[in-house]
C-alpha cells in the first residue's frame, strides 16, 4: 500500500550511507506524494521537496510567504509515501536562529531526512532571479550552527545553501562554502553555478558533498548527470522539473478543449487509469480488505 514501512531514522542513515559511499545521488523533485512514489517506481536515489513548487501549488510566488507549517505539512505527506531519503527547502529557515533550531526539529519529526538552509536576506528570492541579497557572514553562520544545534537525530543532513555567488562572484562563494562547512553544514548547495568548472571550484574548496540545482530556465546549463559526477558532484536535484512538465500538459489539454471541443486526441499522452491504480497500489488495500478492489488492471476501460 502506498505508505513507507522504513523508519525516518533509517533513511537518513541510507542518505548519509549514500553519500558515504561516494554515488551520485538523483533527486527529482516530488509535486505532491503521488509523484513521489512515481520517483522511486523508477529507480531514483532521493526525492526533492521544493520550495518554488510548494509556494506555486498553492497560487503564490516564492518569496518566502510559505509558513513552516505548510512546508512541514507537505513534506511529512510526501515523506510517508516513500522510502526514499527526502530532502525539503527550509528557505531562510522561517525566522532567526531560535526558529531556525525549531524548524530543525519539526522537520525531522515530520520524517523527513534533510534539509537546505539558505543565506539570502528576507524575503527571499528564486536563486536564479537578479535582485536577490545575502546576510553577511556572521549571521549565515549563526543560522547554520542553530540548525546544527536544534537536530537531535544526527543522521538529519544539514545543508548549508549559499546564494553568494550571484551577489558577490565565484571567489566569496568559494570563501562562503568553506566557512559554511567550519560551522557544520553536513553538505553545500552551491546556487547558480554558472558552469561545470564553478562546481569544480567548490568541490576542491570542502570536503562534504555539494550539490547540483538543475533547475530549468535559470543561470546553469542543464549538464547531465555524468558531468556532474565527474566534477565530484554529490546529489544533484531537478526541483520544479516535474511540475513544469505537468502543467505544460495542463495548459495544452485546456487549449484542446478549447479548439477541439473534447480531449479524445489527448488520450494517448494520458497516464491510464490502469496505470494509476496500480502505482496507487489498489491491490495491497484489496489485500488488506478483500472487497475494495473490482478494477481489472488488464482492461484500461472497466471497472471502479
Ligand atoms: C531549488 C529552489 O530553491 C526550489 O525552491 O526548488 C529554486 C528552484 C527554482 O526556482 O527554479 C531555486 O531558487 O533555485
Ligand atoms: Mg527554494
Amino acid at each position: 500500500m502506498l505508505h513507507s514501512t522504513v523508519p525516518a531514522a533509517t533513511k537518513r542513515a541510507d542518505f548519509r550511507a549514500r553519500l558515504a559511499a561516494g554515488d551520485l545521488v538523483r533527486m527529482p523533485g516530488a509535486f505532491n506524494p503521488l509523484s513521489a512514489a512515481l520517483i522511486q517506481e523508477k529507480g531514483f536515489e532521493g526525492v526533492y521537496i521544493s520550495g518554488a513548487v510548494l509556494s506555486a501549488d498553492l497560487g503564490l510566488p516564492d518569496i518566502g510567504l510559505t509558513t513552516l507549517t505548510e512546508v512541514a505539512q507537505r513534506g511529512g505527506q510526501i515523506a510517508r509515501v516513500t522510502d526514499l531519503p527526502t530532502l525539503i527547502d527550509a528557505d531562510t529557515g522561517f525566522g532567526e536562529p531560535m526558529n531556525v533550531a525549531r524548524t530543525v526539529q519539526v522537520l525531522e519529526d515530520a520524517g523527513i531526512s534533510g534539509m537546505h538552509l539558505e543565506d539570502q536576506v528576507n524575503p527571499k528570492r528564486c536563486g536564479h532571479l537578479d535582485g536577490k541579497e545575502v546576510v553577511d557572514e556572521a549571521t549565515a553562520l549563526k543560522r547554520i550552527r542553530a540548525a546544527v544545534q536544534g537536530r537531535r537525530d544526527p543522521n538529519f543532513l544539514i545543508m548549508a545553501r549559499t546564494d553568494i555567488r550571484g551577489v558577490e562572484g565565484m571567489a566569496a562563494a568559494v570563501d562562503r562554502a568553506k566557512a559554511l562547512q567550519d560551522a557544520g553544514a553536513d553538505a553545500i548547495f552551491p546556487e547558480a553555478m554558472a558552469s561545470l568548472e564553478e562546481f569544480a571550484a567548490i568541490r576542491a574548496a570542502v570536503e562534504v558533498p555539494i550539490l547540483a540545482n538543475m533547475t530549468e530556465f535559470g543561470r546553469s546549463e542543464l549538464f547531465t548527470t555524468r558531468q556532474l559526477a565527474d566534477v565530484g558532484v554529490n546529489i544533484v536535484i531537478f526541483p520544479v522539473s516535474l511540475l513544469r512538465i505537468a502543467m505544460g500538459a495542463a495548459e495544452r489539454a485546456l487549449e484542446t478543449i478549447q479548439t477541439e471541443g473534447s480531449l479524445a486526441s489527448r488520450v494517448p499522452e494520458m497516464q491510464t487509469r490502469a496505470r494509476l491504480y496500480e502505482l496507487l497500489d489498489y491491490e495491497g488495500y484489496s489485500a488488506f480488505d478483500s472487497g475494495i478492489y473490482t478494477f481489472d488492471l488488464t482492461n484500461n476501460r472497466g471497472g471502479a
